[in-house]
């Protein structure tokens, strides 16, 4: 499948998101940024990727994610804990850097930050109803089927 894509920062042609390996879902997001940032624990910062997508098909969407190395190691993870990009969103894509650790994270120019996963979404109508068709689950939920 081909998305158009927007280089808005031309520091970051030669750095575009690719699969790392064949098998990879993630595209990884760089910092576009002029001079490094230290997030400061428990601080959020907005970062540019100097990119847009365009995926133009309701049928997709795609998911910013943190990077587990640096969500695990240094407690750098997202703001908005997911970020979801719209098939119709041309602006630049925007990563919410969080740092929830408890040391300062400096974050360098052009850095790795983040990662971009294209997934299928499927839109949906709705059918008003008074009852449903019974399912074995029925409205159990919450723990319900027990913990072990
Ligand atoms: O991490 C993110 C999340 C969102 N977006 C962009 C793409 C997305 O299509 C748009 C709107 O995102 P969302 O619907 O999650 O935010 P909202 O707060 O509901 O804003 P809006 O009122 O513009 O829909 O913002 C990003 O660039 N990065
Ligand atoms: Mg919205």
């Amino acid at each position: 499948m081909k998305v158009d894509l927007k280089i808005l920062d031309t520091r970051i042609k030669d750095q575009l998101p690719h699969y790392a390996t064949t098998g990879s879902a993630g595209l990884d997001l760089r910092a576009c940024i002029d001079e490094a940032i230290t997030l400061a624990p428990g601080q959020t910062e907005l970062i540019p990727t100097g990119l847009a997508i365009h995926l133009d098909d309701p049928r997709y969407a795609a998911l910013i994610l943190p990077r587990s190395g640096l969500g695990h190691k240094h407690g750098i993870v997202l703001g908005n804990l997911v970020g979801l990009i719209d098939s119709d969103y041309q602006g630049q894509l925007m990563v919410s850097i969080w740092n929830r650790g408890q040391t300062a994270f400096k974050l360098e120019p052009f850095e790795r930050m983040a990662q971009l996963v294209i997934v299928p979404v499927q839109q949906v109508d709705f059918n008003i109803v008074e009852e449903f068709t019974e399912s074995h689950r029925g409205e159990g939920g919450f723990g319900s089927t027990g913990r072990g």
